[in-house]
């Protein structure tokens, strides 16, 4: 189905619904957070969270369980009461709208789907409720039962369907609407790894295909890395960072950002300056960084933190890096194995290809290396 055809549909759709018209020409809008505080009686969830994202972008909402991710999607849909602070959409201030005047559509873990309605009948929900004319709702259902690929199925009821099948109805009736915005909170968690991984493919390419804005939330790094055009974390109601996935990855920008994201080695140094020489040093290992790094860091501690994939065990004569160990254990994980080597700085963490893990054993002497442009130090203001 064309991206077109869908979108005019959308604005058919849309004629049923409150605000109908002017905003019907492009499938997504932006969305504005603004110092927003949401709270429970005594207890603050989210702290002053402000957040610009992009019409039709993929937004992931990252996070510990309470973290406040739930929340803040709860706020936007206009299901939690906000204390202070703004949801702007499309440069309107929605906050004290109800949910049905935001043009929000929403899907969660649970699917909530009506269970004495069929497929199509769930999908029509909110159509009828709208009072649509029956030709556009029959033509819209059945055009969304295909978008999330269940043509042909819209005459079994939930119980009928697959776990998989059940979270499709769901969006195809968060969709109904032709929502500005969709909001998922943790819609895949109730499903297996490989019907999971499924869904990521199917969920991306229904947003490709409708561009409609949406933000959904995790607490699976995976899920956010692999569906997030960009991805924000949360922290104890605070957003600690958002970038896009590899930025995140390769810059974390808080000890919390770079002790949840991946799994990486903390290496607890001093840096000091003598005239134009630096030097860094691990206990008594000076260890080589790249000029601008190093020119970029005041004097005083500093945590390094390299990724287990960025060290090698028994490194090129040219590594600028390398400590010795002992190998502590030796994990097969298919294409790829984790070394455990015991090391004067602590345990170390190698990651690399599992033939060449093929021929070590516990006990053995190896050397670790790592290039002077690997890791990552993390901001001691920001920490
Ligand atoms: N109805 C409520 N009453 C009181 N406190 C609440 C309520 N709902 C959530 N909280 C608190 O607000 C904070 C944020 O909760 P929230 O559910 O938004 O977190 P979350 O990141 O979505 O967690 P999870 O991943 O476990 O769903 C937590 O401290 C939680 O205990």
């Amino acid at each position: 189905m064309s991206r077109s055809s869908l979108a005019m549909d959308v604005n058919e759709a849309r004629a049923g619904a409150p605000g109908a018209g002017k905003s019907a020409r492009t499938a997504g809008a932006s969305l504005d957070i603004r110092g927003l505080n949401v709270g429970y009686g005594s207890t603050t969830a989210l702290h002053s969270v402000s957040l610009s994202i992009g019409a039709g972008e993929f937004f992931c909402l990252l996070g510990p369980s309470g973290c406040g991710k739930s929340t803040l999607l709860g706020a936007i849909a206009g299901f939690i009461p906000v204390r202070n602070g703004a949801i702007v959409l499309d440069g309107r201030d929605v906050s004290s709208l109800a949910t049905r005047q935001r043009e929000v559509g929403v899907v969660f873990q649970s699917y909530a789907l009506f269970p004495h309605l069929t497929a199509a009948e769930n999908v029509a929900y909110g159509l009828k409720v709208r009072k649509v004319p029956q030709g556009t709702i029959t033509r819209r259902v059945e055009e969304l039962l295909e978008l999330v690929r269940l043509g042909g199925k819209g005459t079994r009821f939930p119980r009928q369907l697959s776990g998989g099948e059940q979270q499709r109805v769901a969006i195809a009736r968060a969709l109904a609407v032709a929502p500005r915005l969709l909001l998922l909170d943790e819609p895949l968690s109730n499903l297996d790894a490989r019907l999971r991984d499924e869904m990521r493919v199917e969920l991306k390419r229904i947003q490709k295909a409708t561009g409609v804005t949406t933000v959904f939330v995790t607490h699976d790094q995976e899920e956010a890395f692999g569906l997030g055009d960009r991805v924000a974390i949360l922290n104890g109601g605070h957003i600690d960072q958002v970038g896009v996935p590899r930025e995140i990855y390769k810059t974390p920008r808080t000890a919390f950002v770079a002790g949840f994201i991946g799994r990486s080695n903390a290496f607890d140094g001093v840096l000091t300056r003598t005239g134009a020489e630096a030097d860094f040093r691990v206990g008594a290992t000076s260890v080589r960084l790249d000029d601008a790094r190093l020119a970029e860091l005041p004097p005083g501690p500093h945590r390094l933190f390299l990724r287990p994939e960025e060290l090698s065990i028994s490194p090129p004569a040219s590594c600028p890096n390398r400590i010795r160990g002992k190998v502590a254990e030796v994990l097969y994980g298919g294409p790829t194995a984790t070394i455990r080597v015991s090391t004067e700085h602590g345990e170390v963490e190698v990651c690399g290809l599992s033939e060449n893990a093929d021929a070590m054993y516990v006990g053995d002497c190896v050397e670790i290396g790592w290039q002077a442009d690997a890791g990552f130090f993390v901001n001691a203001t920001a920490a």
